[in-house]
């Protein structure tokens, strides 16, 4: 009785009954977790906006938006007086028994009184302190792969999710504690580093039980007890190894120079709690999304040889040997950039979209007017595949990111400003700088040293990709060469 009496409220008379969207996903919340705890959110989101359109509701109290006008409406700042759109706190939530952070907080007051201590970390002059240390860690990948590839002048098959994942894990490690994980060294991934994979799981069977707070209870006793054992294990060594970087006695600089420096003495602006937890956090949000920005824009090009060509041409004119390559000179390459920025649109790091709520008192967005709690978010790759917003969308076509002089005109109304991999307000990525040095350094090397293709019987669809809240990356095989020209 209760249940037909809620599909029947949330058809017809719940405020949201005049947003499109299709029966099954809007009369109960059941297909929406269905679809995200099966890792099929991004395609099934996809789907439902080219049958309904740009604006979408995908569960009782859900709105999807493919509008590029979505994105400052949602995750703008907001004119003083106006409350912002929070980040959604059934997906933004630290585990239980553990502090908020940077990341997980809703509050965007405790958040910026933490990223205002953690910031110095991310600026332009704090590149200039980590470009050694990054370029540092891509030389040491281009010299493993050497390695592998040199014996055989055929070329190897690498598994280069494995050797990005472990370039980037080793390099945030090194970067926040002072001590790189040793993957690249050990060629295996550190057993902490192998159990962050099952902590997005995680969080993301976590999130949906919130979804039902009646039986939530219930739901969270069947969570295996490994997994809650994850996240506390987890929680406690990222704990000892920034224990470690705050007792050692050498100034370095890092991510931990600020919070341990003067606008933080004795951790009066962000205690050592929320510390510990944030950096934790970070070395999740710094390396996977980088490492799959990694891999996905190396499969396309290895995938298109002319594309390739290219960007060879671009690099080798102008480098002649690995040394040369840093964050500055890497900087202005227009074909390197429009590789990555075609990287980033097709194999967004973060494709399933940044989770918000409407503030008190409702709002409107795209037109659509919503109440306070609505869940809303805009559909990264619903954008990037509409073909409103480019031109042969599903192509893997860096040209259209050129400057406009040198860009094919059948791009020309390329909507280039649709897409915010790196999100946008004061949310937004503050490890935008430091990614873009880790992807242009580490593709510049890759493709100066090295000959790469696909190789023929496995090759990835990354479209195939399950997602849970991020790229659940399979093994992507490519075959690589010491270069021969
Ligand atoms: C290609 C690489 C990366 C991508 C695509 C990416 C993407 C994003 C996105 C979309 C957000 C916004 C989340 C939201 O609004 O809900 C975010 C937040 C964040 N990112 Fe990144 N990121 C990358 C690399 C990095 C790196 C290298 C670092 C640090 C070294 C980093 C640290 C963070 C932090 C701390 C936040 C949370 C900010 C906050 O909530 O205030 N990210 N990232």
């Amino acid at each position: 009785m209760y249940l037909a009496y809620t599909i029947i409220y949330n058809l017809f008379f719940h405020p949201l009954a005049h947003v499109p969207g299709p029966f099954l996903w809007t009369m109960t919340r059941l297909r929406f977790v269905l679809s995200m705890n099966s890792g099929n959110l991004v395609p099934d989101l996809q789907r439902l906006h080219a049958k309904y359109g740009d604006v979408v509701r995908t569960a009782p109290n859900d709105v999807s938006f493919a509008r590029k006008e979505a994105w400052e409406q949602i995750y703008g700042a907001r004119p003083t007086g106006e409350l912002p759109y929070y980040k959604n706190p059934i997906y933004f939530k630290s585990p239980p028994g553990q502090p908020t952070n940077l990341v997980m907080t809703i509050n965007l007051h405790e958040n910026q009184r933490m990223r205002k201590v953690v910031t110095p970390a991310f600026t332009e002059k704090a590149l200039r302190t980590q470009d050694p240390t990054i370029t540092k860690y891509a030389m040491y990948l281009m010299e493993k792969l050497h390695e592998m590839v040199t014996a055989d002048p055929k070329g190897a098959t690498i598994n280069v999710t494995d050797w990005f994942n472990f370039f980037a894990f080793d390099l945030i490690g090194d970067l926040s504690f002072g001590e790189s994980f040793g993957c690249m060294e050990n060629s295996s991934y550190h057993p902490w580093v192998k159990m962050l994979f099952m902590y997005m799981k995680t969080m993301v069977f976590l999130a949906s039980t919130r979804f039902f707070p009646v039986i939530e209870r219930v739901l969270m006793a069947l969570v295996p007890p490994t997994m809650r054992r994850m996240q506390d294990e987890h929680y406690s060594i990222a704990q000892k190894k920034i224990q470690q970087r705050m007792n050692l006695e050498k100034r370095r600089d890092d991510f931990m120079t600020p919070v341990l420096g003067h606008l933080n003495k004795d951790f009066k602006n962000m205690s050592i709690e929320e510390v510990e937890s944030t950096y934790q956090m970070l070395i999740i949000a710094g390396s996977e999304t980088t490492a799959t920005a990694l891999t996905g824009t190396t499969n396309h090009l290895a995938q298109h040889p002319e594309k390739l060509a290219k960007l060879v041409s671009e690099i080798r004119g102008l480098f002649k040997n690995l040394s040369e390559i840093n964050a500055f000179s890497t900087r202005e390459l227009p074909y390197l950039n429009a590789c990555i920025n075609e990287g980033l649109r097709l194999c967004n790091p973060v494709p399933a979209g940044l989770p918000r709520c409407v503030p008190e008192g409702g709002g409107t967005i795209c037109g659509y007017w919503l109440p306070s709690r609505t869940n809303v978010i805009v559909s990264p790759m619903a954008i990037a595949h509409s073909p409103a917003y480019f031109h042969r969308h599903a192509e893997f076509i860096p040209e259209r990111w050129l400057p406009l002089d040198r860009r094919p005109q059948e791009f020309h109304n390329d909507a280039l400003d649709s897409q915010y991999p790196f999100g946008t307000g004061p949310r937004h990525c503050p490890g935008k700088l430091i990614a873009w040095t880790e992807l242009r350094v580490t593709l510049a090397m890759l493709v100066l040293e090295f000959d790469i293709g696909v190789v023929p019987g496995k090759v990835t669809t990354w479209e195939d990709l399950k997602t849970f809240f991020v790229v659940e990356k399979e093994p992507v095989y490519i075959n690589v060469k010491p270069r021969c020209g």
